[in-house]
């Protein structure tokens, strides 16, 4: 059976989304930088990590991982509903709380909640929604802003459920995997990549995304992460709908790869909410195929 490597310990948001990826033994590990690192050292098949929220933006120690360390591929992703359980000890009451632990985006999104019905409470981070009901087990903290799973892996009670400062939340994880070939294309997929825009110029922004543009390819994510080591310096993380195995996508990836000073390819892979977005007409790949046919005929003399 297939090792996924996911976002632990067990009982994390990650863990549910794994578990959506089919049969596979899943391996919990305690940070998403050692996910990935234990997918690059070929220990585990695959990682799943979250990758962005709608409430509090992009996952940066999952976007700085792929843009930086060895190349990996998303193969699938998933999207999950979060809402949270706020996890005490048997007997704490509101009264009683002074510290509220969980994964900063957590916090992040129930910031309101806890200001209102905890006003006592210091909101301290840990390293994931389930690390913080661990360290309420073990007396460190007062109380745990966590998936609500996890009430049924850590002693813990619940002092309330369902909790979130925004309905609808969603948190969208990938499941990643060394380079090979992408998955089939299902008619309904998403490519991601990394791009360096090749000089810091008026329009070199506009003229890189002018090339889906031109395409009819629907932009659906543009993130900038820095340079790090080059202040002023960034990187553009892009999601578009189609697949590489598309002409009019392998067409607008080779016009970047052309004008760009760098971009790394981040997978191809189904959406999981399977929308599409229709290419406009003249753009389909047998327009494409037929338009490169006319070529050739017209460079053998035919
Ligand atoms: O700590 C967890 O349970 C996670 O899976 C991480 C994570 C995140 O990184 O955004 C996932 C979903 C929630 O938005 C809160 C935390």
């Amino acid at each position: 059976m297939s090792r996924i490597a996911y976002f632990g310990p067990q009982g994390t948001f990650t863990e549910q989304a794994a578990r959506t990826f089919g049969e596979a033994t899943l391996v919990p590990v305690e940070t998403v930088p050692l996910v990935l690192a234990a997918v690059r050292a070929g220990e585990v098949d695959a990682g799943c990590v979250p990758v962005e929220n709608s409430v509090e933006g992009a996952v940066t120690a999952t976007m700085d991982s792929l843009a930086e360390d060895s190349p990996l591929v998303a193969v699938a992703e998933a999207l999950l509903p979060v809402r949270f359980s706020i996890l005490v000890r048997e007997g704490v009451k509101h009264e009683d709380i002074k510290t509220v632990a969980s994964h900063p985006h957590a916090l992040a999104q129930v910031r309101d909640w806890v200001a209102t019905n905890l006003p006592n409470a210091v909101p301290v981070a840990t390293t994931s929604t389930a690390s913080a009901a661990v360290h309420v087990h073990d007396g460190e903290f007062d109380a745990a802003v966590s998936a609500p799973v996890a009430v049924l892996h850590y002693p813990l009670v619940e002092l309330a459920t369902d909790v979130a400062d925004v309905d609808n939340a969603v948190t969208r994880f990938l499941l990643l995997r060394r380079p090979g070939k992408p998955p089939e294309p299902t008619g309904t997929d998403r490519t991601s990549l990394f791009v360096v825009i090749a000089h810091d110029e008026p329009g070199s922004l506009a003229g890189t995304l002018s090339e889906l543009a031109l395409r009819g390819i629907n932009l659906s994510r543009i993130e900038s992460r820095p340079m790090r080591g080059r202040f002023g310096e960034y990187r553009f993380y892009l999601d578009f709908d189609g697949h590489v195995s598309e002409p009019r996508i392998a067409d607008a990836l080779a016009a970047l790869h052309r004008n760009s000073r760098e971009v790394r390819f981040l997978g191809s892979y189904p959406k999981a909410d399977r929308t599409l977005s229709a290419a406009p007409p003249r753009s389909t790949a047998s327009d494409y195929t037929a338009a490169l046919d006319w070529v050739a005929k017209v460079q053998e003399g035919l």
